[in-house]
């Protein structure tokens, strides 16, 4: 089974690439995913989070008020370094979980991780190749505007708190371009696949 690790900064376009994949039949395991079910209501990762931001990050009925933690971590590297401490051994070792169950399963032939921080975490080792989503910043940034409603400025505050495009292209063995619309991000995705299959 061999495991393509799907990396790109934020709204590059990973989540629109995971869909192609799933379209043609390829499991996604989602980090985005699994980061929200780690902090779920009673998970210990919630509480550790508590014990370091304090009560004030939980919204009156216990779930993470993600939006007033984001503000914080990402105006904040050293607050977003802890929260990262807190999250992503869980976040791997689930994922490391997810894998090996699809392993046993012996059915398919390719799955994909899909994962934002795919380098920074240091997830390259657990995966085969990494195929790496990228824009221009200033699409990247305007699709990010038009997605989550945020101002031009926490937008670049998000973009910023990531590695640098240019950085990851070191890591990766494939780039994608989604400057364009998206059948060609779709054509590059099977051209890709193709040279997999091959
Ligand atoms: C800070 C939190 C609560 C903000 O939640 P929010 O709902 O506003 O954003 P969401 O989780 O949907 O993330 C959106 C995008 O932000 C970027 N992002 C998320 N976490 C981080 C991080 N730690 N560092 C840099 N970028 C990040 C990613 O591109 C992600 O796809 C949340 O992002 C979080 O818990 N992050 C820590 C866990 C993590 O590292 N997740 C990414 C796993 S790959
Ligand atoms: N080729 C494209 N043309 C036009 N819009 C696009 C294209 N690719 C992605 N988008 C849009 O850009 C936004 C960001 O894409 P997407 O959500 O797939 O990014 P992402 O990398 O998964 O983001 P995140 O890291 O935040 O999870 C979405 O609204 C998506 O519909």
């Amino acid at each position: 089974m061999k495991i393509i690790g799907l990396t790109g900064g934020i709204a590059s376009g990973k989540s629109t690439a995971s869909n192609i994949l799933k379209e043609l039949g390829i499991p996604v395991i989602d980090a985005d995913l699994i980061a929200r079910e780690i902090v779920a209501p009673g998970k210990p990762t919630l509480d550790e989070i508590k014990q370091i931001f304090g009560e004030v990050v939980v919204h009156e009925n216990g779930t993470l008020n993600r939006k007033y933690l984001g503000e914080i971590v990402f105006s904040d590297k050293n607050k977003l370094r802890e929260l990262n401490y807190i999250t992503h051994k869980r976040i791997i070792e689930e994922i490391i979980n997810k894998i090996n169950i699809y392993r046993k399963t012996r059915t398919y032939p390719v799955i994909i991780i899909d994962a934002a921080l795919l380098i920074e975490m240091d997830m390259k080792k657990i995966v085969d190749v990494v195929w790496l989503v990228i824009t221009h910043e200033s699409i990247q940034l305007k699709r990010l505007i038009e997605r989550d409603h945020v101002s031009c400025e926490d937008g670049l505050k998000r973009i910023k708190s990531q590695m640098a495009t240019e950085e990851k292209k070191k890591y990766a063995d494939v780039v994608i371009d989604n400057n364009q619309d998206i059948m060609y991000l779709k054509k590059q995705i099977e051209e890709q696949l193709r040279k997999i299959n091959r």
